[in-house]
């Protein structure tokens, strides 16, 4: 039984800030940050990406400045993307499994610069070393396979864990891969390294700058429409998640962000297990793009989309605003 109006005002509550923030049903704060990075080859290098106004892909060394930042702001982990040398990709991706490569030397000098005080998530997928742009290996048609690509995918997982990865994030959507890189981190000991699966990834048209970002957008051919899910489909989504946590993720991820939070709540409600939304290049760039035009304050803009993937159950978002949403949140 509930009062009505007049009894009932709802405007009383939003009167003053002190009885709206006493109010306030959720906080967001730094803990619910991922910074993803982008790292490059080279020394004292900064890249600035064209399409992503703001983001930058840095050296090794870089990398290692950038995860003490993130120490000073408060943003609990880091996510890693590779932008691997034209000649180091081929149509197998090789080079995800040289202990050598950029994303192990990132990890590497990460844990150098800062120890244990972050953690470090690596992104499991082909589509940074393929000399074709796929997230794995394809067939004569440029069908991408699944069970051959889940193999190469497990090596990689290893690799990454032999660096000190803290958490691999298969970002690929082949099926079956989640089961097959726990049981060999199991087996080589890695007792306590976490998966987060990329469970629930769209087949996209928010992925462009990324693309520009590791590189892969001039290599490839085709859509990955056989692999990442329709955007028209919610229920599929509830079983890619059932499916990836009784393979044994610890948490799961939906991917883009905002346009699909539906799909994050259903996710919560559903399964009461952490879930992490990814917003997007795609979406950094359009609240970049809205405030170049004049169209939008971008700090304001940033907190509250921020505060509705919280909203929506969210344990944190991967996002390029992670530095400049701390340094607001830390006031
Ligand atoms: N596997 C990671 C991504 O595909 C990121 C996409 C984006 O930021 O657009
Ligand atoms: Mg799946």
């Amino acid at each position: 039984m509930t009062a009505s109006y007049p009894a009932l005002r709802l405007r009383r509550t939003r009167a003053h800030a002190w009885s709206r923030a006493l109010h306030r049903e959720i906080a967001v704060s730094p803990a619910d940050l991922i910074w993803p990075l982008f790292v490059t080859d080279g020394d004292g290098v900064e890249e600035p990406i064209g399409s992503l106004p703001g983001v930058s892909r840095w050296c090794v060394k870089g990398i290692a400045e950038r995860a003490k930042e993130a120490v000073a702001l408060g943003i609990p982990c880091l996510a890693l993307f590779p932008n691997t040398q034209p000649g180091r990709r081929d149509p197998l991706g090789k080079e995800a499994l040289n202990p050598d490569n950029l994303m192990c030397r990132a990890v590497r000098a990460i844990r150098d610069a800062v120890g244990g005080d972050i953690g470090v998530l690596t992104d499991v997928a082909l589509d940074p070393y393929t000399s074709h742009g796929q997230d794995g290996l394809i067939d004569e048609a440029g069908y991408v396979l699944n069970d051959a690509t889940a193999e190469v995918l497990v090596g990689q997982s290893l690799n990454q864990a032999a660096a000190g990865a803290d958490i691999i994030a298969p970002s690929d959507m082949m099926d079956g891969r989640v089961g097959l890189i726990r049981a060999a981190l199991e087996q080589a000991g890695h007792h306590n390294l976490q998966i987060m699966s990329y469970a629930a990834k769209y087949a996209s048209a928010f992925y462009g700058p990324f693309r520009d970002a590791v590189g892969s957008s001039g290599l490839l051919k085709g859509d990955k429409k056989t692999y990442q899910m329709d955007p028209a489909n919610a229920e599929e989504a509830l079983r890619e998640v059932a499916l990836d946590l009784a393979e044994g993720a610890d948490s799961v991820m939906v991917k883009p962000g905002l346009p699909y939070l539906d799909i994050a709540v259903r996710v919560k409600q559903r399964f009461e297990v952490p879930v992490f939304a990814y917003q997007v290049s795609g979406e950094y760039a359009m609240i970049e793009a809205a405030v170049a035009a004049g169209a939008a304050d971008r700090d304001a803009m940033v907190l509250e989309t921020l505060t509705a993937f919280k909203r929506a159950g969210c344990s944190g978002v991967l996002t390029y605003h992670a530095p400049l949403a701390a340094r607001l949140m830390n006031g």
